[in-house]
Parts: structure tokens; sequence; C-alpha cells
């Protein structure tokens, strides 16, 4: 076929997805999110080659071409960043990163702001997206199987040594998947088992509230604003293993009353509560 008559095919194909998405809110909704696993795959293909012939592997550098990939899928989505406390990155050596995770567009969020030398921790299932696994491995990611505490916790604690040698951030998502309901689940532990095992401190970093412009329930996604904040670390230097169960309620209640300033909403209430989900932002797609 000419190149002439494709490039007319996709013209066609293209406007009719967009009266398809205009015509209904819930073809939209799966268009868009097709679309961004898509660029997901578009992204690895173009990170992989990248990756392997300027770094030779997998090493954290390699997220610095991830993430200047990733940085450019906003403008496909509409979506701004407003980022505060970007100084708040700016400890000497390791730290331990967490952050609220509301849907699989927060990897957005998390390149718009990642630090150099920063790896996250992932769930093992991961590994297993095809080329989106493979771009994960190679940029370092660390994979844990949720379901064995056992497991989980060797690989944390043997990552409590290597980043200090290595002089490796580690960013962790304290809820441990995604939750859109507008709150926060409640903190596993790991991530500050982990802090003051290493003796690092935590920095904790706050996305507003995706509910205005992203709902799987009710099928939107639309253009938006995300604001995000970067608080300043906290110190774990001489805590113990008895003083993780503090460090995690003190991250859970700033970042939560930040979470609730960010979103424009009220102190946070009790009405309001991962008890009573208003959106569900877990996808089938990524079980
Ligand atoms: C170019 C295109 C690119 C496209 C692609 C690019 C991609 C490049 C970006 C990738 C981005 C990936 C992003 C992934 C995002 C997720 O995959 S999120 C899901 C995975 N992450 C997590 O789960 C992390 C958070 N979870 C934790 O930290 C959990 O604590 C653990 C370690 C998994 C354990 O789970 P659990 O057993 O359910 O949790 P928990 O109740 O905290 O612990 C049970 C007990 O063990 C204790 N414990 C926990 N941890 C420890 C420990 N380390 N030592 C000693 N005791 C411990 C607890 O204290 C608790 O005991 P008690 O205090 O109750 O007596
Ligand atoms: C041969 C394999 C075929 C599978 C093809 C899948 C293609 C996937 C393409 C794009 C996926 C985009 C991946 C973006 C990375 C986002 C990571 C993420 O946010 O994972 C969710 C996880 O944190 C929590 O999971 P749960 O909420 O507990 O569930």
């Amino acid at each position: 076929m000419e190149p002439g008559w494709l490039l007319w095919g996709a013209a066609v194909l293209l406007l009719l997805l967009h009266v398809l998405a205009e015509l209904s809110p819930a073809v939209g909704f799966v268009l868009r999110l097709g679309w961004y696993c898509l660029l997901c795959v578009l992204g690895s293909l173009l990170a992989v080659p990248a990756c392997l012939l300027l770094n030779g592997g997998r090493t954290v550098r390699n997220m610095r071409i991830i993430k200047n990939i990733v940085k450019a899928f906003k403008y496909f989505f509409g979506l701004k960043f407003e980022v505060k406390g970007l100084e708040n990155f700016e400890v000497e050596g390791p730290a331990i990163v967490v952050s609220n995770h509301q849907s699989i567009l927060d990897m957005m969020g998390l390149m718009e702001v990642l630090p150099d030398n920063c790896v996250q921790v992932g769930k093992k299932e991961l590994l297993y997206t095809g080329i989106v696994g493979l771009i994960m491995y190679l940029g370092g990611v660390i994979f844990i199987n949720r379901k064995s505490t056992t497991s989980a916790k060797m690989v944390m604690s043997e990552v409590a040594k290597t980043m200090v040698a290595e002089n490796v951030k580690v960013w962790v998502y304290p809820e441990g998947t995604r939750n859109c309901t507008g709150d926060f689940l409640p903190f596993k532990k790991g991530a500050f088992h982990l802090a003051i095992q290493a003796q690092v401190p935590v920095i904790p970093v706050v996305y507003s509230s995706f509910t205005s412009f992203y709902n799987p329930k009710t099928k939107l996604f639309t253009s938006g604003k995300i604001k995000v904040e970067i608080l300043p670390p906290i110190e774990t230097k001489g805590l113990t293993s008895d003083d993780v169960s503090d460090l995690t309620d003190r991250c859970y209640h700033t970042m939560r009353e930040t979470f609730f300033v960010l979103s424009g909403r009220p102190s946070p209430s009790e009405q309001w509560g991962p008890d009573q989900p208003d959106v569900w932002c877990g996808t089938a797609l990524l079980v």
C-alpha cells in the first residue's frame, strides 16, 4: 500500500476515534487509558535500546532516560503539574521517598519530580508486562512479592544495605496499592522499617486528588491540574525498630493534611475515609 493511503487511513481512524470519544465518555475513557498504555509501550521501545547502548544494562542511571521520555506524556492528556518544594530532595546521600498512589497515571507525576539516583519499589507482577516490565527492570525497579511478607521483608532489608553502599534513594508507595478514594489508605510499614534500618531520612511527597479529572467508576478522564508538594525530610538517625509505628503515623498524618490542602478540600473529617469509597481507581489491566 502507498504511504499516502496509509496516512489518510490513520487520519480517518483518528477522527473516528475522536468522534466516538466525544459521543460516549466511557469510550473516551477506555481510549485515553489505552492510549496511555500504548505510550508506555512505545516509550519503552525507545528507552530499551537507549538504556542498553548508553548504560549497558540494569542501572539507576537509566531512570534519567525513562524520566525524559515519560515527562512528554502529560502533553497528550492535557495534564499540568504544579510542583512545590523540589529543594527538599537536595539531601546528602540516600533517602526513602514516600508518596500517595492513586492510579497507573501516577507514573507521570513520579517522573515529573524524580530526583537523580532514585529507584522505585514495585509489585513483582509489573515485571511481566512485556517491554514495559523490561524497562522497569533496566531502570532498577525493586520488585517485591506483596503476597509474602517474609520475602518482601528480605528484599527490603537487602535494599537497606545496598542503598547506603550505592548512594541511592528509594521511592515507596506506602499505601501498597492504587487508591483513588479521595483519602489515604492506612500506610504499610515497609518504607519506615527500611528508613530506620538504613538510618536515612524519609522525604514525603504528596499529589493532590485526581478525582476532579479521573474517575474509573464514572469513566471520567479529562485534562486537569495536579499539585505536587515535596515536604521537608524527616530524620531517622538514632531511631530504632521501636519507633517504626510512630514514624509511620507521623508521615501519614502530615501527608494526609497536605493532601487535603492541595486538593482544595476542608481539613480531614471522619466522614471522608477509605471506608466510604467514592471513587475506585484500580483497573483490571494491572492486577
Ligand atoms: C518509558 C516508558 C516507561 C514505562 C514504565 C516506566 C516505569 C518506571 C517507574 C516504575 C514505577 C513502579 C511503581 C510501582 C508501584 C507499586 O507497585 S505499589 C505496590 C508495591 N509496593 C509496596 O507494596 C510498598 C509498600 N508496602 C510495604 O512496604 C509492606 O510493608 C510490605 C513490605 C510489602 C509488607 O507487606 P504487608 O505484610 O502487607 O505489610 P505490613 O502490615 O506493613 O507488615 C506486616 C508486619 O511486618 C513488619 N514489617 C514490614 N516490613 C518490614 C521490614 N522491612 N522489616 C521488618 N519488619 C517489617 C511490619 O511492622 C508488620 O508487623 P507489625 O508492626 O504489625 O507487628
Ligand atoms: C505479555 C504481557 C501483556 C501485558 C501488557 C500490559 C501492557 C502494559 C502497558 C502499560 C502499563 C503502564 C504501566 C505503568 C506503570 C504503573 C505502575 C503502577 O502504577 O502499577 C500499579 C501498582 O503500583 C499497584 O497495583 P495495584 O493497585 O495493587 O493493582
